[in-house]
């Protein structure tokens, strides 16, 4: 993103050739990837990738076992990966609930950090008020009550976005969030995907998918992976074409845009 002054903003996140290697395998090597503000990246890979690895690195979940993340400009290892992660809203769509809390209250728990209410902890007028607009933002408003068992997988999705939000994050994560909805949730998801970057201009995210179909119409950026390492990463447009997506997948497909949206098909 350029500034009206013209100079470029530092990046919001950096992985400077970070490789991760469990069990005497690398998961992922020579990764580099740098994400501005106002940036929406795409990483795609098929099943065994290192998508979420990589999102695990992205989120300082975890350290690397070579190389550098960089997260608004503080080093994974010479910070604690808490204070990282209080820039960064991860939204998991098999987030775990603890306890069955309503709409409001599981957005709220986007500003304590946990996975439920925090006893004695109590919300300000003013943050309840802003839990009730974010909740309203993606849908929300008339199932603030509703309580988290209750919930549709695409209102749970919806909520956590609300969740990951009220923490005023300067990256944001989804990992696979169309995952399990039926054709019209997922519109409805992607939607307030595409909404929410236009009330948050400097919010960057990234978002893991195996679906090009899934993806919102303003990702701006993709990253293609296949074992563990980058088949191509830069400009959707330059990224997401038929011959480099078919051979991250090792498939031929044919990828078109519609409208903003991809669809990919086997080539004949
Ligand atoms: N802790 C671990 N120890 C050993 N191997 C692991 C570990 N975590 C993940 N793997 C392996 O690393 C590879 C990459 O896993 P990862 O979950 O990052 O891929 P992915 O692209 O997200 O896959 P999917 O699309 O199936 O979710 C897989 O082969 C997986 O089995």
């Amino acid at each position: 993103m350029t500034t009206e002054s013209g100079a470029t903003t530092s990046p919001v996140l950096e992985l400077d050739d970070v490789r991760v290697t469990r069990q005497g395998r690398d998961l992922l090597a020579h990764i580099d990837l740098t994400v501005r503000a106002g940036e929406h990246w795409a990483l795609i890979g098929p099943n065994g990738a290192g998508k979420t690895t990589m999102l695990t690195m992205c989120g300082a979940l975890g350290h690397p076992t070579a190389g550098t993340v960089t997260v608004l400009g503080k080093r994974l290892g010479r910070v604690d990966l808490r204070d990282l992660r209080t820039h960064i809203g991860h939204v998991d769509p098999r987030h775990r609930m603890l306890g069955d809390n309503t709409v409001l209250e599981v957005v709220l728990t986007g500003l304590t950090g946990t996975s439920d209410t925090v006893p004695r902890w109590e919300a300000t007028s003013d943050e309840v008020a802003e839990a009730t607009t974010l909740a309203g933002s993606v849908g929300l408003a008339a199932r603030l009550d509703g309580r988290w068992s209750t919930l549709s997988q695409g209102e749970r999705g919806r909520a956590l976005i609300a969740r990951a939000l009220i923490a005023s994050p300067a990256l944001l994560l989804l990992d696979e969030p169309a995952t399990g909805l039926d054709v019209a949730a997922r519109e409805n998801l992607l939607e307030t995907v595409d909404a929410l970057r236009i009330a948050h201009p400097t919010i960057a995210s990234v978002t893991v998918t195996h679906h090009l179909e899934d993806l919102p119409a303003s990702t701006t950026h993709a990253m293609l992976l296949r074992d563990g390492g980058i088949v191509a990463a830069g400009r959707a447009d330059d990224v997401l074409t038929s011959e480099l997506v078919s051979g991250a997948f090792d498939f031929p497909l044919a990828i078109t845009r519609d409208d903003g949206r991809w669809q990919a098909r086997r080539a004949h």
